[in-house]
């Protein structure tokens, strides 16, 4: 990261209280709270995922940060800058990997990254173009024509041009919608990569998969509330929900394990009894299955996870909003 914004080390990559926009509505339509005064902190060094259902304002309260979008009210600040106090210096400290390959089509990407660090105003000494294309394993693409290069590529350019001015916070806007699976784990290890390096990273996304496999921590955001921000295994383990699985020696029938509080046999032939850990105990829930006449061959037990938690906290609380 550059040498401007090593010494402030804040708690927080980035930290957002009582933000709030309401879009104006033009044409007769009435206007629109997208954020409703939010509180967020994105711990240093984290992957954070930004989750919410579609319209909850997760491109609202990345356009302000990255400075595309004017905020109604609150606060905002990156890498400890505030973006209304130094806006050069948080912007600086911020690289955003938009949602669409908008990639110039007129420039090899080894012109491109160079624009890019000129508009960043990186001195032609500090750049590093080339180190940052072989990281992205685009070095042997460097002067090729970007309509030349694969989709994968493309967001792979897109990577390399958030973090010309090497900036310590990246955010990525749902980075491998509509990619395939072999594109989507070749991204991963890049975000793990950078990760590594010390880059704070936020990313959106609607694969839930995604997020339960690099992300840290989780904030959840919906109809522009944070619902939640938790270490993403607390979360989970928050939701005290865990489900045995019995593998029976012989076939069961619906009749002999009706009076097995939660169970239900599935198309597989075994029993699958939901349970909330910290109120009961495996050892309670098999003397219910013995005393039930089952006799079992093997157990094991599968964690609720991150699909769970959010349905539970977007879609489960608009029957019954939280406390
Ligand atoms: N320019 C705008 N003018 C008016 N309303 C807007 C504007 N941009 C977004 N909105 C509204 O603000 C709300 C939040 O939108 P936003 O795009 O931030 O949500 P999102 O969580 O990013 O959704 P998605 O996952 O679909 O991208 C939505 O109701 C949206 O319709």
């Amino acid at each position: 990261m550059s040498d401007a914004l090593v010494n402030s080390a804040p708690e927080a990559a980035i930290s957002a209280r009582g933000l709030r926009k309401v879009y104006k509505g033009g044409k007769g339509q009435p206007e629109k709270v997208a954020l409703e005064g939010i509180d967020l902190d994105v711990p240093r060094g984290s992957v954070f995922g930004l989750l919410g259902p579609n319209g909850a304002g997760k491109s609202t309260f990345i356009n302000i940060l990255a400075g595309l979008v004017n905020k109604t009210s609150g606060t905002a600040s990156i890498w400890g800058f505030d973006i209304d106090q130094n806006p050069r210096q948080s912007r600086a400290s911020i690289g955003v990997v938009p949602q669409e390959l908008s990639t110039d089509v007129f420039f090899t990407p080894r012109e491109g990254l160079e624009i890019q660090a000129g508009l960043y105003g990186v001195p032609k000494s500090k750049r590093r173009t080339m180190e940052i294309l072989r990281s992205l394993g685009l070095e042997d693409k460097a002067e090729a024509y970007v309509r030349t290069l694969s989709g994968g590529m493309k967001r792979r350019l897109l990577v390399a041009k958030a973090m010309v001015h090497d900036p310590p916070v990246l955010i990525l806007d749902e980075p491998t919608a509509g990619v395939d699976i072999e594109l989507r784990k070749q991204l991963w290890e890049q975000v793990m990569e950078l990760h590594e390096r010390g880059v704070t990273v936020i990313l959106t996304t609607h694969y839930l998969e995604e997020a339960q496999e690099l992300c840290d921590t989780i904030g959840i955001i919906h109809k522009g509330n944070v619902r939640t921000v938790q270490p993403k295994d607390e979360l989970i383990k928050s939701l005290d929900r865990k489900t045995l699985m019995v593998v029976p020696e012989a076939a069961l029938s619906d009749e002999a394990v009706r009076g097995i509080e939660g169970a239900q046999i599935k198309k597989d032939g075994n029993l699958y009894i939901d349970y909330r850990p910290s109120l009961t105990r495996v050892a309670d829930i098999l003397s219910n299955v013995s005393a039930a006449g089952v006799s079992v061959k093997d157990i094991s037990t599968v964690e609720a996870d991150l699909e769970d938690v959010f349905l539970e906290m977007t879609y489960g609380s608009d029957q019954a909003p939280a406390a």
